[in-house]
């Protein structure tokens, strides 16, 4: 198993609709137990807005009349600094950086934890962590949100929906589309998903609130979750 981990955390187990603390110490336990038992492994978190993103974008939407596209996504990208700066606090001690906010832009990573946040209009931060993972060499995109599994629909909008162990690339994009909206709710952004499938890159899907699930996952063990690619 290669020893970077990118892990997307959805903004949904950060912050669903105040910050969920007992699943970030939780997650503070086992990434500090797992790093600690070889140096060598490196985790890069990647930090969505959850419900703060979602509020902002929608008061705008109902104080002005035909919002602006981008000035949607910039509520929306300040909301996953705050998510960020948060992790960046819990992780200080591993993190040599500051908080990401331009993956393209000087990366020392010197420290075993990386945490980066929203960086510009257009897509969300799944986007930025394909683009981490791919400028730091990751073999594996592991995308904590607040379901177990991708469905072959929205599982929330339609009963019938049926959970999927595996899919390809072509199938995922023909089921989010391919037009970004500022807040969508897929389990990976449709712009996301050209860039990774584009990269021939694997992403698994899973519930991140169920740590010893992530746990296994990082650790190449049986999980539940879906693998896309
Ligand atoms: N085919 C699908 N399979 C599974 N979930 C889907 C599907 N289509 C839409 N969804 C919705 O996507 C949601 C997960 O995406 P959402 O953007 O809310 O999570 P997140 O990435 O964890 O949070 P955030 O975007 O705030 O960072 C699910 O709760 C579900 O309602
Ligand atoms: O690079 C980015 C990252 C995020 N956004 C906007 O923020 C919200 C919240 O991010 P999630 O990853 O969905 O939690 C997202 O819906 C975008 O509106 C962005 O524009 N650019």
């Amino acid at each position: 198993m290669n020893k970077l981990a990118v892990l997307s955390l959805g903004g949904s187990i950060i912050a669903p609709d105040k910050v969920d603390y007992t699943f970030l110490k939780q997650l503070n336990e086992n990434l500090r137990k797992y790093l600690k038992e070889d140096k060598t492994r490196k985790i890069i978190l990647v930090c969505g807005g959850g419900a703060p993103a979602r509020v902002y974008q929608e008061a705008l939407r109902n104080i002005v009349e035909n919002a602006d596209s981008e000035e949607q996504d910039w509520l929306g990208i300040r909301a996953t600094h705050l998510n960020g700066q948060l992790l960046k606090a819990i992780f200080s001690d591993l993190c040599t950086d500051n908080l990401i906010t331009d993956p393209t832009g000087h990366i020392n990573f010197k420290g075993q934890i990386l945490v980066a946040a929203g960086w510009k209009p257009g897509f969300s931060t799944d986007n930025d962590a394909v683009i981490l993972s791919e400028r730091f060499g990751g073999k594996l995109i592991i995308n904590l949100s607040n379901i177990a599994k991708v469905y072959t629909d929205d599982p929330k909008k339609n009963p019938d929906a049926k959970p999927l162990d595996t899919i390809s690339w072509d199938q995922f994009k023909a089921m989010v589309g391919n037009t970004w909206t500022p807040g969508k709710n897929t389990p990976f952004d449709p712009i996301a998903s050209k860039r990774a499938s584009d990269l021939k890159m694997k992403v698994v899907c899973a519930d991140g609130r169920n740590i010893e699930n992530t746990m296994a996952i990082l650790r190449g063990e049986e999980f539940v979750g879906t693998v896309i690619g």
